[in-house]
């Protein structure tokens, strides 16, 4: 029996990549990684409220070089997804909804959410 060819419906490799699937990914992954996150700081909260030296040995964690890239990128991740929060606000008044405002608001959340990342940082961390 011979198989007929049948239409295939056009799939993720035939698309042009936008910066707006980026966005569409990147703010399901924040939002994943902000769940990770949010364990870590409520182990230090726990910590905190176990003892001094609990809260001791949860700091020397956090604050070794690899601890702080973690909390690097978790704060980047709430940032980045607070925007995308915002930008999905913003669509609720089907405001700026036209392709090239789309993009718009993504280079702004992306380069937002990198600026007020080392903002935070600046002022919170390495300057305090
Ligand atoms: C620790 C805090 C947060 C966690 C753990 C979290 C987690 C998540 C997760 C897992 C999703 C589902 C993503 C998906 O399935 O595609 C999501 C979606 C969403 N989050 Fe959050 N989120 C947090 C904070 C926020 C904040 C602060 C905002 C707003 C400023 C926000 C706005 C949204 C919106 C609007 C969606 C839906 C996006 C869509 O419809 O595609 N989230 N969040």
């Amino acid at each position: 029996m011979s198989v007929r060819a049948r239409p295939i419906s056009p799939h993720l490799q035939i698309y042009r990549w936008t910066v707006t699937m980026t966005m569409s990914i990147l703010h399901r992954a924040t939002g994943i990684a902000n769940y990770a996150g949010m364990a870590l700081f409520a182990l230090w909260l726990v910590a905190a409220a176990s003892g001094q030296e609990a809260l001791n040995q949860v700091n020397l964690v956090y604050g070794s070089w690899f601890g702080q890239l973690v909390l690097f990128g978790f704060t980047w991740s709430l940032v980045h997804h607070m925007l995308g929060g915002l930008r999905h606000f913003v669509w609720d008044f089907t405001a700026m909804m036209e392709p090239g405002q789309r993009e718009a608001m993504a280079w702004v959340t992306i380069t937002g959410s990198v600026v007020l990342t080392l903002l935070i940082w600046t002022l919170f961390v390495w300057m305090a």
